[in-house]
């Protein structure tokens, strides 16, 4: 067993010891409500209320936990409430709350039995559900991806190597199957372009590939680019885990789009989920199972608190229990969606409402489904991913760009608005590029507006592969972008993007038979303390009309900062 499922299951162990230690408590709420029910009185469906929220809650976190017996008695306790709480007010009749209080006392005796037996609480607790599959970091590395080209018509690989490189990727070149095979049972790249035919053989290529893969035990992320079309060629790709065929000659962008799916990462930031349950024991359980997964949990146990979380913390979905005292599940979801800002985020609630007709109609206030307590852990963390998975699609839609996938103009503004804001109490020295196309109207008109398309798909995949993680790239218009570069002084990304202007620019893409380049400029300007997202693009837009003017197809800092061209 792994060291994290060790310790997951050791904090489950707590939490179940908690509960444990916690029941003489939960024993003598049950009796003071049942105390109060016993005393003649008007009122006393709110004791029904208290009582029936203790007996409901029992039941959930007995579930969890494993102790069914526990669970049993409360569900019996509860039903019995049942048609006292649907008709109003009926008066509780002496039989009843005998027998209430006969299920309180098998409650207690059955716990002294658990007692009895040493440790069994903490021997019996199996998390066997932990053994879900792992989240897959491999992807996560730093830097660009790293490509293994596996070809032996050395001049065609070194042009595409050259053009991956301006796409952003690291590229390594073999000509020889042996000596790409050994490498890579040593070190595995992101990605591999494999060609098929090797003086070894017809199919030497995939062949080896697929060896590859045995040995390692799993499949490689790889695509065939090959000079042969036959069948053979396709199958034996197919077979070493090749969806992806190309014949050469192949655009630059086509295979660097192909890359791109093959190697990119799955969303970084973790999924963000906000749990909302008066049971801290049972939030705790719940977190441990979506922390497992990867998402990122914030717990609440007062409903009350619920808008001031919803303020620090952003989730992509709301799990709410249903019984919890002062507001319900309904009131609560009811609440969230008074406030346009939450309406987008999805809620569900988690509780072990049984009742479909009591589940449809708890749904009419926005919410999005129900899940019923207690959970199996893989269900739970696959429903919570889909729903968020969905929120964050449709987020993306409203805040991309449909072309290129970054940021629209609306939340590039937004974000770096943000940003500034904190770099202005922490000092963060940062610098804003307002980079513009050159005579971007000529390739449209020249090569059609097809290909000016490819030309801002091919900037924008470069711009995302070569900025680091925190750097902010949107979008601004037509053919306008802008990146913030955080903890970047104005020498640092004046080198960068210069770097970056001049593999750009040796970007060669193609339109039916022609063939031609593009250039871009950049302003830049540098953020001091108390400066607007205003005055910091009025000034970048000065250095990148002065770029401009000098012939385009360079950088320049604004006047005021220290470094010009
Ligand atoms: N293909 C394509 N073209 C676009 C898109 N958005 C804007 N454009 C074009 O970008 C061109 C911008 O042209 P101009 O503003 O004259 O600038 P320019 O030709 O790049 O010249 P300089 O900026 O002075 O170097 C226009 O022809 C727009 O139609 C788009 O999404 N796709």
């Amino acid at each position: 067993m792994s060291k994290q499922k060790t310790s997951l299951s050791e904090k489950m162990a707590r939490l179940k010891d908690s509960f444990v230690s916690q029941l003489p408590e939960r024993v003598s709420e049950l009796e003071d409500a049942l105390q109060q029910l016993s005393a003649p009185t008007d009122a006393s469906n709110p004791a029904l209320c208290t009582l029936h929220r203790h007996w409901h809650s029992l039941k959930g976190a007995s579930r969890i936990f494993g102790f069914n017996e526990l669970a049993k008695i409360a569900s019996l306790a509860e039903a019995e409430l049942q048609p006292l709480l649907e008709s109003d007010n009926s008066p509780v009749d002496a039989d009843w709350l005998v027998h209430q209080q006969d299920l309180v006392k098998k409650l207690v005796l059955h716990f002294a039995s658990l007692d009895q037996r040493d440790g069994v609480h903490k021997s019996s607790f199996q998390v066997p559900f932990f053994e879900m599959g792992q989240i897959n970091h491999h992807w996560q590395e730093l830097g660009s991806p790293l490509i293994y080209v596996c070809d032996d018509e050395t001049e065609q690989v070194e042009y595409l190597e050259y053009q991956l490189q301006c796409f952003g990727y690291r590229v390594r070149h073999f000509t020889d199957v042996d000596d790409f095979e050994q490498t890579v049972m040593q070190q595995q790249p992101d990605a591999i372009v494999m060609d098929v035919h090797f003086p070894q053989g017809k199919t030497a290529g995939t062949e080896t590939l697929n060896r590859v893969n045995q040995r390692l035990g799993y499949q490689l992320p790889a695509l065939v680019l090959s000079g042969m079309e036959h069948f053979e060629a396709r199958l034996s790709a197919y077979r070493a885990g090749c969806r992806s065929y190309f014949t050469k000659p192949v655009k630059p962008l086509t295979l660097a789009n192909a890359l791109d799916k093959l190697v990119r990462k799955p969303e970084t930031d973790p999924y963000q989920v906000l749990i909302v349950d008066d049971e801290p024991a049972v939030a705790a359980y719940h977190s441990l199972i979506l922390e497992n997964a990867g998402i990122k949990v914030r717990q609440v146990h007062d409903p009350a608190e619920v808008l001031n979380a919803l303020r620090e913390f952003t989730p992509d979905l709301i799990l709410i229990d249903v019984y919890m005292p002062g507001c319900n599940g309904y009131e609560l979801a009811g609440v969230i969606r008074q406030v346009p800002e939450y309406l987008g985020i999805s809620i569900i609630y988690l509780s072990s409402e049984t009742d479909p007709k009591k589940q449809l109609s708890a749904m009419e206030v926005g919410v999005e489904g129900f899940i019923t307590k207690p959970v199996v852990p893989d269900e739970l963390v696959a429903a919570v991913l889909l729903r968020a998975e969905r929120m964050r699609a449709l987020r993306g839609l409203m805040t991309r760009d449909s072309l290129t996938g970054l940021y629209n103009h609306t939340t590039t503004t937004e974000i770096i608005s943000a940003i500034l804001a904190q770099a202005s109490r922490y000092n963060e020295p940062l610098v804003l590029a307002a980079l513009d196309l050159d005579l971007f109207k000529q390739v449209n008109d020249n090569y059609g507006h097809q290909a000016g398309d490819q030309v801002l798909l091919a900037l924008s995949h470069m711009l995302k592969n070569r900025l680091r993680h925190g750097d902010i790239v949107g979008r601004y218009g037509g053919e306008e972008f802008v990146i913030l570069l955080r903890d970047t002084d104005i020498q640092a990304a004046h080198n960068l993007l210069d770097q970056l202007r001049r593999e750009f620019s040796g970007i060669v893409f193609s339109a039916g038979s022609d063939t031609f380049s593009c250039s871009f400029s950049v302003g830049l300007s540098t953020f001091v303390n108390y400066s607007t997202l205003d005055e910091l693009m009025h000034n970048a837009d000065n250095a990148l009309y002065q770029a401009k003017e000098l012939g385009r197809n360079r950088v320049i800092a604004c006047s005021g900062d220290q470094h010009g061209d």
